[in-house]
């Protein structure tokens, strides 16, 4: 008897999952958690010099994206004109480069999905959901990012896009900038100042990935601190993404676009 499609007795086929950045400290993490998953199949790894128009033909649905901030935006416009639904992991995106991605679905029009999170750990995507909900009662608002010496950039994805959030609260609620009445006697004492918003990066040996957002107020201080020991803690958000994206076509900033948070 045949066993037709979509009844309790089909047997799913595996969803084959292509990585770029795969010789990376998150892609080969990424490609170990992809062969472990029952649901999933590893395809192509690809890295540095290989070229994405061959995933066109490769029998892969969803291609996962952690390489540099340099190469990610010319990769998911080459995966969106191969056919396949992304996930991003990869930082440096901007208001603008987000832009090109969503017009560039909306003009290719074949319902692809490309989720872009600044961080996977569900721990990093709470403390950035706590920080939102927060910023509104709070005078003063600072990130510090913490990470490992390999980092290629500051500050992290994750600063940025709190420090873009807290900003955007603060402004729908009318607050003015923070108090601060410092003169500083050598540039960058105060950090990076995003959307008004101060995120100061530390680079630490034995750090993996690590991010405070510390809200002050008279006689008072609120700390929310997430902690990434181990690459491990990415994984199951890159696997939930991984399953759930053809399932939203166009583009998704931040994980969050995917749960139920409330
Ligand atoms: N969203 C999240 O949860 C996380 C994001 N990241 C971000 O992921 C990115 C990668 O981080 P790591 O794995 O630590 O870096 P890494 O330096 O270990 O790996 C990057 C890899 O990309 C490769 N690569 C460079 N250009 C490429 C191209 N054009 N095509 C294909 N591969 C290319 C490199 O050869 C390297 O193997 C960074 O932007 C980092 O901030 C890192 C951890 C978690
Ligand atoms: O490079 C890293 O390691 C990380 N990058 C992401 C970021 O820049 O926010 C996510 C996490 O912090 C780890």
């Amino acid at each position: 008897m045949a066993i037709m499609p979509n009844t309790p007795n089909a047997v799913a086929e595996p969803m084959m999952i292509a990585v770029l950045g795969a010789a990376g400290r998150m892609g080969s993490t990424v490609c170990d958690a992809i062969e472990s998953a029952g649901d999933l199949v590893l395809g192509p790894r690809l890295d540095v010099g290989d070229d994405v128009a061959t995933l066109a033909d490769s029998g892969a649905a969803v291609a996962v994206d952690f390489t540099v901030p340099s190469a990610t935006e010319a990769n998911v416009h080459a995966l969106i004109d191969a056919g396949l639904h992304a996930v991003v992991g990869t930082t440096g995106w901007t208001e603008e480069s987000l832009g090109r991605v969503r017009t560039h679905l909306a003009d290719d029009g074949r319902g692809l999905g490309v989720l872009i999170a600044p961080n996977f750990a569900l721990s990093a995507v709470l403390a950035m959901r706590f920080a939102a909900q927060a910023a509104r009662y709070f005078e003063s608002a600072e990130v510090i990012e913490l990470h490992h010496p390999n980092k290629v950039d500051a500050p992290s994805g994750t600063a940025v896009h709190t420090a873009r959030a807290i900003a955007a609260v603060r402004a729908q609620a009318g607050l003015a900038a923070g108090p601060d009445a410092t003169e500083t006697t050598l540039d960058g004492a105060r950090g990076a100042v995003v959307d008004g918003v101060h995120v100061h990066a530390v680079r630490l040996r034995g750090l993996v990935a690590h991010e405070e957002v510390l809200f002050g107020n008279p006689g008072e201080q609120l700390t929310i601190r997430t902690d990434s020991f181990e690459r491990s803690s990415f994984m199951p958000g890159v696997l939930l993404a991984v399953r759930a994206v053809a399932e939203h076509p166009g583009l998704t900033v931040g994980l969050d676009g995917y749960l139920d948070l409330g």
